[in-house]
């Protein structure tokens, strides 16, 4: 990765609201919000099943327009920064093209955001998220894991500051969850992304955040705005100590205290 990469963005989400459909059929999945990623940091959204979290990100990626509100990117608009491809979104769904190999999957991206080929950094990608050997196999040929990992390097592919992930771990079992969450983040955290992670599990929110946002049932308020003060890299270690187990139960108690909030969540 080239050392003159510019800085990640802060991200200024102004009076932002979402509400779907028309009439009897409204819903509001975000109320008026005012919120602030810094540059650099790992912002993690937990909250209800149906709260809002995806529609946040969504309107971040500039994949829904706000209804209220504005959201700019280092001062502009989602729309603008995804078309410099500094902008990547991974979904939990990896959503590989099937007839694609991997290689071929990742270097899309590129091509994709207007960047020339560069069959040597799309093979290094491949190999840093631990599929060398596997970049001539199509989608089909890999496990759920494999996928995963694959399609989060499809989003790095393009260099990005600027990382909305929506569960990208959520399909794949607890042990295979644990490795890349303590593996995958060292990819962003090292050239350096503003990321925003949206996950049903606590720990992996501590795990991978520096901040941790509880919202509330729907319409989605932020309820609680949590510091995560742990060391970076996080560790397999990290997960057995005081301070981590102490954030953990901080975000659990208030996810099952509010509104019934913990619903769909497994406090691990
Ligand atoms: N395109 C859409 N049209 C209509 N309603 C929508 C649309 N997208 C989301 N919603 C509604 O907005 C609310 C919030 O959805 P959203 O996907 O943001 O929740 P979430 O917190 O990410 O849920 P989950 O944790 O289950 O993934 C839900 O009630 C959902 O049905």
């Amino acid at each position: 990765m080239p050392s003159d990469l510019p800085k990640p963005p802060d991200v200024v989400c102004n009076g932002l609201r979402k509400v779907f459909g028309h009439g009897a059929q409204q819903v509001e999945a975000l109320a008026s919000t005012d919120v602030t990623f810094a540059s650099g940091t790992t912002t993690a959204l937990v909250g209800p099943s149906g709260c809002g979290k995806s529609t946040l990100l969504r309107m971040v990626a500039g994949l829904e327009t706000p209804t209220e509100g504005s959201v700019l990117i280092a001062g502009e608009s989602p729309r603008m920064t995804s078309k410099k491809g500094t902008l990547s979104v991974a979904f939990q769904d990896p959503s590989l093209l099937p007839w694609r190999t991997v290689r071929s999957n990742v270097a899309l991206a590129r091509k994709l955001a207007g960047q020339p080929a560069d069959k040597t950094a799309v093979d290094d990608l491949i190999a840093r998220v631990g599929l060398a050997g596997f970049e001539d196999k199509r989608p089909a040929a890999l496990s759920g894991g494999m996928r995963q990992r694959a399609a989060i390097a499809r989003c790095l592919a393009t260099r990005p500051n600027l990382l909305l992930l929506d569960e990208p771990f959520g399909a794949v079992d607890e042990l295979t969850r644990r490795r890349l969450n303590l593996e995958l983040p060292r990819l962003w955290e090292k050239p350096g992304a503003t990321t925003l992670l949206v996950t049903h599990s606590v720990s992996e929110a501590v795990l991978l955040s520096d901040r941790i946002l509880v919202l509330s049932a729907r319409p989605a308020t932020i309820v609680a705005d949590i510091d995560v003060a742990l060391e970076r890299p996080r560790t397999a270690r990290m997960i057995d100590s005081a301070a981590f187990r102490q954030v953990e139960h901080e975000v659990s108690e208030i996810l099952f205290d509010n509104k019934g909030a913990g619903r769909r969540f497994a406090a691990e």
